[in-house]
């Protein structure tokens, strides 16, 4: 659906130059909901602005159902740009026009009939929940009625591509929350592709199937949000992660395992990852019942990705060892993912 390959971009010259994109590589496929996330500075907007061309790679290609956006002349890319919407984090929306005008410009400036005009904007109102509003001016609704208008002229002229340039992030939570299920809507009934830039794991949490994170240009990670999620490899991601599903053992518990573990060398702590179905299986009481081991909690978070279960949990195994041995080879067996916890290295 939409490839980047090796999208640099240069600004300025000499002692002015900033590479703010350095060789991006990302796919993403018909349908699905790809989140790029990055601290402030770390080229996401300029990578969205290079999507449809509002700024021009300095090199590399930009695929849309494999037709090289850059290789187009004029005419060809102004009706191709018709088929990538985009929402912003100020809305951009006219002041001095109705919601209704709002809507309907992309619809008058491609010289489409009134009555269709007519139509497809209460068709589009009604979708995003704001038909009562057509006559009223930006300024008196709300932040999250502004991004529903943004939504409704971003799907007026029907892309096929909706690019979301940190949408939510001038929002309240709940305001957020109500614009991720529209935008989940636009996917789910509309079939509408979706590339989201952010510097909130939230909103990735909430609706990406896919993340990106850019550091410095260059996408450091990438994966589907559950593996990114329950297996961060760059530091950076791990931040991230850690901003929603905090794996910190909390220094009061460090402190009393450490001092409870000063005289062994045992390493009995573990660190369980659990996501799908085996969030909800009974493991931990399975293996109290099954060896002579006690099982204790010592931190845990459980959060939901996508509406799976997703579970972090470090426990403590207390047995002899060679019953620690065999109950830990069970944990293996099921669909979680187990990893030793050094506490004395923590
Ligand atoms: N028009 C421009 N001219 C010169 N440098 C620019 C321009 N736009 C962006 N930059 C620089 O490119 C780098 C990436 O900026 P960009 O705005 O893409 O990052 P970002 O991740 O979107 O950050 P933010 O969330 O703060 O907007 C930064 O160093 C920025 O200063």
């Amino acid at each position: 659906m939409l490839v980047l390959k090796d999208i640099h971009k240069v600004y300025g010259k000499d002692k002015k130059r900033v590479e703010a994109l350095k060789g991006i590589n990302l796919e993403v496929g018909k349908g699905e909901i790809f989140g790029v996330i990055g601290f402030s500075g770390a080229g996401k907007s300029t990578l969205i602005r290079c999507v449809n061309l509002l700024e021009r790679p300095t090199s590399g290609q930009v695929l849309i159902n494999n037709v090289d956006m850059q290789k187009l002349p004029p005419r060809h890319l102004r009706k191709e740009r018709k088929k990538i919407g985009m929402i912003f984090q100020q809305f951009n929306l006219l002041n001095a026009k109705t919601v209704f005008k709002n809507v309907a410009m992309p619809l008058i400036i491609d010289g489409r009939p009134k009555q269709e005009i007519e139509k497809k904007v209460n068709e589009l109102l009604s979708f995003v929940g704001l038909s009562d509003k057509a006559k009223q001016y930006p300024e008196q609704l709300s932040g999250g009625q502004k991004q529903r208008v943004g939504i409704a002229r971003a799907l007026a002229t029907d892309p096929h591509i909706l690019l979301c340039d940190e949408a939510t992030s001038a929002l309240d939570p709940d305001t957020t929350q109500s614009i991720l299920e529209l935008l989940k809507k636009v996917r789910n009934e509309l079939g509408i592709t979706i590339l989201i830039i952010t510097h909130e794991m939230n909103v990735i949490r909430d609706i990406c199937d896919k993340v990106a994170v850019i550091d410095g240009g260059v996408i450091v990670e990438q994966g589907s949000v559950l593996d990114v999620f329950s297996e961060p490899k760059k530091e950076i991601t791990k931040n991230f992660v850690r901003t929603i599903l905090n794996d910190e053992i909390p220094p009061t518990i460090k402190t009393f395992i450490k001092t409870k573990h000063q005289h062994s060398d045992s390493h009995y702590m573990y660190r369980v990852l659990f996501k799908g179905a085996s969030a909800n299986n009974p493991l931990l009481s399975n293996i109290a019942k099954q060896f002579p081991v006690d099982v204790n909690v010592i931190h845990g978070t459980i959060t939901e990705l996508q509406g799976i279960p997703f579970g972090n949990l470090i426990i403590e195994l207390q047995g002899k060892p060679e019953d620690i041995k065999q109950a830990l080879a069970f944990i293996k067996q099921q669909e979680v993912i187990v990893k030793e916890v050094d506490i004395h290295a923590t």
